[in-house]
């Protein structure tokens, strides 16, 4: 049985794969298990049928016979503990300190970035937007500073690739657009040496092949 996720029939991000869905698809892609793509619209994220599986009305979730599951780093944390050994190391200690870089990504650098984002994207006529957005740029910096230096050389935040890396480079390429990462070389080839891993590259084709499709 392959699992299934959700995932937007129209995605916002134009198949840059920034929406959620992404994380889950590399996750799955980097362990080998093939899966299954549900495409819903925005209202039909809101209807019942999809709050039973997701409360908040958002993509994306994930369906593997009986086990419902939403929260895509919660199901990149599944994928991974169903495949022991592969995004998150078998060591104990090590296993630990890997789902503190993913608990980090989504708790410490993605508010930040994700304030930043949203702000340009719904706040931009607003009045306090042009003095709002430095106090934002600053918070997200302090915490590329922070995360930069303590990659410093490494490939990864912590011995091999793991789910802590997919999680943060996720979180990490929200900031595309807004070129804050172009003062961050340490950060940027990071995400790059993600970027070629070829389970990235087939998950960001999955999703942008639904983009292309949607677009005719
Ligand atoms: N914490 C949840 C958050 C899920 C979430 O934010 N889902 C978004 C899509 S991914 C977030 C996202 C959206 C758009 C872009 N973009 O670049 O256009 C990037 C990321 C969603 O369903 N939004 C619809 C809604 O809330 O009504 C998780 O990680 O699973």
């Amino acid at each position: 049985m392959r699992p299934t996720i959700t995932a937007f029939k129209t995605s916002p991000d134009r198949g840059r794969g920034l929406a959620r869905d992404m994380a889950v698809r590399w996750a799955l892609e980097e362990v080998g298990q093939p899966y299954d793509t549900r495409l819903v619209t925005f209202a039909e994220m809101k209807a019942p049928a999809h709050l039973a599986l997701q409360p908040f009305g958002q993509i994306p979730t994930y369906q593997d016979g009986d086990l419902v599951l939403f929260e895509s780093a919660a199901i990149v944390l599944h994928v991974a503990e169903r495949h022991p050994g592969v995004l998150l190391p078998v060591e104990p200690d090590a296993r630990a300190r890997a789902i503190a870089w993913m608990f980090a990504a989504v708790a410490t650098m993605q508010p930040p970035i994700v304030e930043l984002g949203m702000a340009a994207l719904v706040e931009r006529d607003k009045p306090w937007f042009e003095a709002r957005q430095p106090l934002l740029e600053q918070a997200a910096r302090v915490r590329l500073d922070q995360l930069s230096a303590r990659l410093g050389e490494a490939d990864w935040l912590d011995g091999p690739f793991s789910a802590g890396d997919l999680v943060m480079v996720t979180v990490l390429r929200r900031l595309g657009a807004s070129g804050v990462l172009d003062a961050y070389p340490t950060l940027t080839a990071y995400i790059a040496r993600a970027e070629a891993r070829p389970a990235f590259q087939r998950a960001f084709a999955a999703q942008r092949a639904v983009f292309e499709a949607a677009a005719g």
